[in-house]
């Protein structure tokens, strides 16, 4: 894999003003994501991993510090899907309205559309469903629907915000795994957002631990043994570091 940096992120630091005063979200947040990686972000509740993906995406917020994609011609605006936690299909919209979604944005024919909507479905291995809404299918069909939204667009850099987190815990695996295989295929660079220190062991060929909140980078892992089986004793490290992070 090469080594080179797609996104910088240095000193980010942002707030969220509420009548109640001002919320620290990130404190210094830096961190590098290299082309073709899957970085993972593993944090507790509320550390702000959340914020982060939202600002890398470019949703708005402000922010100090500085966030910088090094790749010539990254447009974040057409090279960035974000894949959110609760899926955020539109319930009224067939699934290949919702997986259209994003090329409609970007202005793409509609006969393109079309047939890319229909082959990134048989991707996802949802050919045949494309006329139901997204309140018939299963937690793990939704998942894939959702998938298949931000692939359509081919995008450089995926970011993922828990996006199995309400699957149980065998289908949750077999998204696991379905993304590794897509990532091998599709060859995207991914930041995922986790809780869960099993799947990021399982995903990440790097993995950030944050503090708690405000969330900044306590500590970087290499995980080499990525979908060998072999993480055993780095999640056995991870939980490790996280009980000292979380006891300040
Ligand atoms: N719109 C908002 N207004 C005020 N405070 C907010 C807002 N959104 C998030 N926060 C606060 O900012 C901090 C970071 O939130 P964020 O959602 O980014 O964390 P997270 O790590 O993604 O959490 P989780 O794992 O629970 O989803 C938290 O303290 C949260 O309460």
């Amino acid at each position: 894999m090469s080594a080179e940096v797609l996104l910088e992120v240095r000193g980010l630091r942002a707030a969220y003003r509420g009548p109640g005063g001002s919320v620290l979200a990130l404190d210094g947040v830096d961190l590098d994501v290299r082309r073709g990686e899957i970085a993972v972000l593993l944090g507790p509740s509320g550390s702000g991993k959340s914020t982060l993906l939202h600002l890398l995406a470019g949703l708005g917020g402000e922010y100090t510090g500085s966030i910088v994609y090094r790749i010539p011609d990254f447009d974040p605006r057409r090279d960035v899907a974000l894949v959110l936690q609760s899926d955020a299909l539109l319930p009224w919209k067939t699934v290949e309205d919702n997986v259209a979604l994003g090329l409609l944005f970007r202005r793409v024919p509609r006969e393109e559309i079309r047939t890319r909507v229909h082959a990134v479905l048989a991707e996802v291995g949802l050919q045949g469903l494309g006329r139901r809404r997204p309140y018939e299918l299963s937690g793990g069909q939704r998942a894939r629907v959702a998938l298949a939204r931000a692939l359509v667009t081919l995008p450089r850099l995926l970011l993922l915000d828990e996006p199995f987190s309400a699957l149980d815990a065998l289908t949750r695996e077999a998204m696991q795994d379905f993304l590794l295989r897509l990532h091998a295929e599709y060859g995207f660079t991914a930041l995922l957002v986790t809780h869960d220190i099993e799947e990021a062991v399982r995903l990440g060929d790097r993995i950030f631990l944050f503090t708690p909140q405000p969330g900044k980078v306590a500590h970087v892992w290499e995980n080499p043994g990525r979908g060998k089986g072999e993480g055993a004793s780095l999640a056995a490290e991870i939980r490790a570091r996280l009980r000292e992070v979380m006891a300040g």
